[in-house]
């Protein structure tokens, strides 16, 4: 008999859903929310019950019962530096995902919804490939200031798993290729996969402004506003209501399009500024492998924009050539991943 596996995968914009039968996907949703609708939120966390209702109703509708699953599987949020791969979602973890995370992000929940689901019906609950997964070197993590470390806070779930992708397409393992891989969705990070590791990365407030992320902001103008908000506002202004949604007033890269396409030269300006600014990060990687990139890989919901990735291969494809894997393969990688760990093929971690 298969195994069903249900995962979970909450983003910054919406919450994905597959329920899997072994390798087969018997059903998708993305259910997305929209700007106004998480505006009536403080908090990432106070999204726990909205976005665990939208699940159970999904279900519901679905013929699905919790107790045909073999496991539940979730996008494992910025809990604490982790590895790549499993981890059993325990007490702690749910306390630390909703209580004390490293930053407030919607994959936090997805832990904590996938162990709420799970426990009542004696369920093993997983995260795979955390947010904050670390391969970082040693040389990376020096900021330039002593009291601060750089963290890898990145899509290292769907990266991971377009960049295995894209090796088997060369007829290469991913350990042996040298990749840059920009994930474009709610949050954009861009990271380098050197062999097979996660090297270096520049993370959503290192570079790039997003749909609702600032991203690098000059340091002295940004210490002069503290001084003018408090911390929760100014938290807000970074991550939630910085990049597209500041300049624009919507996260939805569709919306931004269809008003440059009734000619609309401002949104024109800051949607190309965004392009530009990840063709610049994408560039400051190429550092670290000294030049040696076999591919750029452009991936993420924004991805399916031919306008924006058409800008950022302008600018990039001098370096290596660029392969678009729109969209993400990230319920795919859970639900993989968890049939591995429960046919005993792969090893989940204790969160301690
Ligand atoms: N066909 C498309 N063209 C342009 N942008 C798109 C398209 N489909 C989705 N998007 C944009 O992708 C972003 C969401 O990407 P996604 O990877 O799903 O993000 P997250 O996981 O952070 O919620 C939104 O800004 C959405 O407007
Ligand atoms: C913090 C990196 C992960 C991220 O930004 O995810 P979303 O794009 O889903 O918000």
């Amino acid at each position: 008999m298969g195994k069903y596996i249900l995962a979970i995968n909450p983003g910054s914009t919406s919450t994905k859903v597959a329920v899997y039968k072994d390798k087969k996907n018997l059903l998708e949703k993305n259910i997305e929310h929209s700007s106004k609708e998480l505006s009536k939120f403080e908090k990432i966390t106070d999204q726990y019950e909205m976005r665990y209702k939208e699940i159970e109703k999904m279900l519901c509708e679905n013929n699905f019962q919790l107790d045909i699953f073999s496991a539940i599987v979730a996008r494992g949020g910025p809990v604490s530096v982790l590895e790549p791969g499993a981890y059993r979602i325990n007490e702690a973890m749910v306390e630390k995902l909703m209580n004390n995370p490293l930053v407030d992000h919607a994959s936090n929940l997805g832990g904590v919804i996938a162990f709420k689901l799970a426990e009542p019906q004696n369920i093993p609950a997983f995260i795979y490939d955390a947010v904050s997964t670390d391969q970082m070197t040693d040389i990376a993590r020096i900021s330039g200031m002593k009291d601060i470390s750089r963290k890898s806070l990145v899509h290292a779930l769907n990266m991971r798993a377009v960049g295995m992708k894209c090796a088997e397409n060369m007829d290469k393992n991913y350990d042996d290729v040298n990749l840059i891989i920009a994930h474009l969705g709610g949050g954009i990070t861009i990271a380098v996969h050197e062999k097979g590791r996660m090297t270096d990365l520049v993370s959503d407030d290192e570079g790039p402004f997003s749909p609702e992320r600032a991203g690098r902001i000059p340091g002295k103008d940004l210490v002069a506003m503290c001084y003018l908000y408090d911390k929760d506002e100014m938290e807000k202004k970074l991550r939630g209501k910085g990049g597209l949604i500041s300049y624009l007033g919507t996260i939805s890269t569709l919306e931004v399009e269809k008003r440059i396409k009734n000619g609309d030269e401002y949104a024109k300006l800051i949607y190309e500024a965004m392009a530009y600014q990840v063709s610049k990060g994408i560039c400051e990687l190429t550092a670290v492998v000294k030049g040696k990139v076999d591919r750029i890989i452009i991936t993420g919901g924004i991805a399916y924009s031919d306008l924006i990735t058409s800008w950022i291969k302008e600018r990039v494809e001098w370096v290596a050539p660029v392969e678009i894997f729109p969209g993400e393969k990230e319920l795919e990688a859970l639900a993989y991943g968890a049939l591995r760990v429960i046919k005993g093929e792969e090893r989940a971690r204790e969160f301690k």
